[in-house]
């Protein structure tokens, strides 16, 4: 293994991740561990050339109090307390705790600024190749940020002995099951099954108008798929998983522990029971997209913007059907294709647009039409908590709106949508 490690055993502080984060800024890898760390644990852990504790105001959680065990303490590693419970006070200002945070990593405890995405890349590979062995790993593969970068990092790994299952459910955006085929087929040589679900989904979907049920049927259908795909395989042991860092840390003040197994693709039956592999749970989202990119994927896909689950099936609002879905996946590629030309592609956290099932009255070369309206929405947030509403420049709003109405059919008008959240959510359903 090519990276030191500094291990920090959480004691009840939120600001743990936050550490791990500048210990990481730093060079040098750090994990999170549970201050209920076995020595055996710890020995297992490649690399550790120190510790930390911290525990916030009073290393309490849920009201009790807890410590590290004696074991630990004298295990022979450095240990720095940066919380108020050490020897030696910790700074209460932003410089002098960089300052001691890195006297620590690098005197006390000689850890060799390492920590770069090939270091880790290289690392992974090794320890894919040593759980799998010569076995199979199945991968379901939407193409998105975490699946994307994860199979492209399980082919470096192991080749062809990766399948990947990309599920067309209908709802994806314009161009994305192409890409999937491009970049992952062809470009990269990969076991990929490509499965058109579109009828499938759709057919479910007719005349289903609560969002919650439509999510529902999406989510339940993907299963499905999904497991019949497995079983069409042989000899598969293992199934990889996109979990990131912020998928296991659970924020708030209990001790970091993997708060849900996150079964991205639970729900397969228990027949299938496959191990996990899971190669990106270290890592936070800005660098699962570094290591997307060190990995050869396009920043088309590393630097994608969030897409819901369900997909544009919940921007297709009341019961879905094809032609509305068809005005919903033109109208975001319109929209997205404009923010890109404008500098606005990376700058606004989420922008898409929205058909609802209701027309109006228009009029398009002296001739009447009663088409849908579609909705812009583009809003900017730190933690999807709350939301503000991008202040589009006016002419902007007015090419997509004549972009839009018209090159998508069946749409007469445009809105923009000026709700922040709350009241607002993010989403439409
Ligand atoms: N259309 C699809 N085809 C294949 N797998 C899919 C598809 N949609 C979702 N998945 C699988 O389900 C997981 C969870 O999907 P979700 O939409 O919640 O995205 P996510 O957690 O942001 O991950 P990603 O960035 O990989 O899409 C994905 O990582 C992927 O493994």
């Amino acid at each position: 293994m090519k990276q030191d490690m500094i291990v920090i055993l959480d004691l009840g502080s939120e600001e743990n991740p936050r550490l791990a984060r500048e210990i990481r800024s730093l060079g040098v890898y750090s994990e999170i561990h549970p201050h209920d760390l076995t020595m055996e644990e710890l020995k297992a852990l490649p690399n550790v050339k120190g510790l930390i504790l911290n525990g916030g105001p009073n290393r309490v959680v849920d009201g009790v109090t807890i410590d590290v065990s004696a074991d630990l303490l004298h295990c022979g590693l450095p240990v720095l307390c940066a919380d108020h419970k050490g020897e030696a006070p910790w700074p209460a200002d932003e410089t002098d705790r960089k300052k001691a945070l890195s006297d620590f990593v690098f005197h006390t405890c000689g850890a060799e600024a390492n920590w770069t995405m090939d270091n880790f890349i290289a690392d992974q590979v090794e320890l894919i190749r040593r759980q799998v062995g010569d076995q199979k790993v199945l991968l379901a593969l939407s193409g998105g940020v975490d699946s994307s970068v994860v199979a492209a990092l399980l082919i470096k790994a192991i080749g062809k002995q990766l399948t990947c299952v990309h599920v067309n459910h209908g709802l994806l955006r314009k161009g994305e099951p192409e890409q999937v085929i491009e970049v992952f087929r062809h470009q990269m040589d990969a076991n990929l099954v490509y499965v058109d679900a579109v009828d499938r989904f759709l057919d479910k979907l007719a005349g289903v108008d609560d969002p919650e049920r439509k999510r529902k049927i999406i989510g339940a259908e993907f299963i499905r798929v999904f497991e019949e795909e497995a079983r069409k395989l042989d000899g598969i042991r293992f199934l990889g998983q996109g979990t990131i860092y912020p998928d296991i840390i659970e924020s708030g003040t209990k001790t970091v522990k993997a708060v849900k197994s996150h079964h991205n693709v639970g729900g397969l039956p228990e027949d299938l029971d496959f191990a996990l592999v899971e190669p990106l749970k270290m890592l936070f989202k800005d660098e699962v997209r570094a290591c997307g990119k060190a990995l050869g994927l396009p920043d088309s896909m590393v630097y994608r913007q969030p897409f819901p689950g369900p997909g544009l099936g919940v921007r297709c609002l009341g019961a879905i059907t094809r032609d509305r879905l068809e005005a919903v996946r033109e109208s975001d590629a319109i929209l997205r294709e404009e923010f890109a030309n404008a500098g606005l592609e990376g700058k606004v956290w989420q922008y898409f647009t929205v058909v609802p099932d209701f027309k109006s009255v228009g009029v398009r070369d002296g001739v009447r039409t009663f088409d849908w309206p579609v909705i812009l929405r583009a809003v900017n947030t730190v933690d999807a908590m709350t939301a503000t509403v991008e202040d589009v420049p006016f002419s902007l709003l007015q090419r997509i709106t004549r972009r839009i109405t018209s090159e998508v059919a069946g749409v007469n008008r445009c809105l923009y949508d000026l709700t922040p959240k709350p009241s607002g959510t993010i989403e439409w359903e």
